[in-house]
């Protein structure tokens, strides 16, 4: 088997075994703490740019199947596991996870230390790198590209350019327009299977368009990119609050939401990525278990306490995990309550947008 490599723009190199598809690929290398769920990782446009380590130990068990892809196909620009499985096991089995990457063009590498790959992210924070087959070594050029990258026209990389009609599952209680900033496809999933008719909206659509179509709803997809970058969209989404109308914002949909009501998102020194996340509930007072991935998070003294309030906090780093608006049907979340993967802790917020739909429609918001 030959050689693959990583080397981070701190120097380090890193040397293992290559996996998948040969080649020499620049990211932005994070890393994911999930023990499953890897085919959805891989699918999940909201990783496009970056170059996932996989901090458990062995991949690829259960192999690949058709069903669960989080969208139509894979995003990440390098995967990184301590042990690829070659065999996979399990009924669903379609395919191995080597042979998905091949097909899919994701260069990958196995066989080195993810532990200390992942030390080195947590103290110095997320880092540029390139991973590369033997063979496929970097030049120079290609290796100050690497230093200087940054994930940029994210969204635009990755959204539909036509609008896309999925149907309610049983009878039609409420038509949702759903924008489109690199969503998975169980938040289409979950509505669906509420009565709701989903309309996927490429990211730009004009809020003017939107609010045309008389939507019961909106919501706001996950996405990819620094969530600075949008803004155009933050604009737009000006107009939806403006409008009164219930909207649901996932993890970018939740940056911008609040980019739109003028509070500030930063970096964060090395993100959230697993299926272990604490949430707290701060009107509740409870704690729930999430799935998370995003890099950026939104600063909670910048949002006016007069528009917004933050109502739920990470309990590990007590960074801002949700917001609602005061009086107005909008609440927003940075966690995946869509999951896939993870735990469903939290699918009940799909129910609680459905009934925030109601209220506004019985005149109540
Ligand atoms: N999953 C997401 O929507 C991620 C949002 C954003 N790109 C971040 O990294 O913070």
């Amino acid at each position: 088997m030959k050689k693959a490599y990583l080397l981070l723009a701190d120097g380090t190199l890193f040397e293992g075994k290559a996996a998948g598809y040969e080649g020499c690929s620049i990211g932005e290398v994070v890393f994911n703490t999930g023990m499953a769920g890897y085919q959805e990782v891989l699918t999940d446009p909201s990783y496009y740019g970056q170059t996932v380590c996989m901090t458990y130990p062995l991949v690829g068990n259960y192999g690949i199947n058709f069903d669960d892809g989080e969208s139509k196909k894979s995003w990440v620009s390098g995967y990184i596991m301590r042990e690829m499985c070659e065999y996979p096991s399990n009924f669903r089995c379609q395919k191995s996870l080597d042979a998905y990457l091949k097909e899919q063009k994701v260069v990958g590498l196995q066989g080195i230390d993810t532990r200390r790959l992942t030390r080195i992210l947590r103290n110095s924070g997320v880092m540029n790198g390139v991973i590369y087959t033997e063979g496929h070594e970097p030049d120079e050029k290609t290796i100050e590209e690497m230093k200087s990258y940054v994930v940029k026209d994210a969204v635009k990389s990755v959204t539909l350019s036509e609008t896309e009609v999925h149907p309610a599952q049983g009878e039609r209680k409420y038509r949702i327009g759903l924008m489109d900033f690199g969503v998975k496809y169980n938040i289409v999933r979950e509505l669906c299977k509420r009565g709701c008719e989903v309309t996927v909206l490429p990211g730009f659509t004009k809020a003017e368009d939107i609010l045309a179509a008389g939507y019961d709803g909106i919501m706001l997809s996950n996405g990819p990119g620094d969530p600075a970058e949008n803004v155009g969209i933050v604009e737009e989404l000006k107009k939806l609050i403006a409008s009164g109308l219930p909207i649901f914002g996932i993890c970018l949909g939740h940056q911008l939401m609040a980019l739109a009501i003028n509070a500030k998102t930063e970096k964060m020194r090395f993100g959230h990525r697993g299926v272990n996340h604490p949430v707290k509930d701060l009107d509740e007072d409870r704690t729930y278990i999430t799935s998370q991935n995003h890099g950026y998070a939104v600063v909670g003294d910048t949002i006016d306490p007069a528009i917004a309030r933050v109502r739920f906090v990470n309990l590990n780093d007590g960074t801002v995990e949700g917001v609602e608006h005061i009086g107005k049907p909008i609440f927003t979340v940075q966690y995946h309550p869509e999951v896939c993967p993870g735990p469903q802790d939290t699918s009940y917020l799909f129910d609680r947008f459905l009934e925030n739909i109601d209220k506004h429609k019985g005149g109540q918001f």
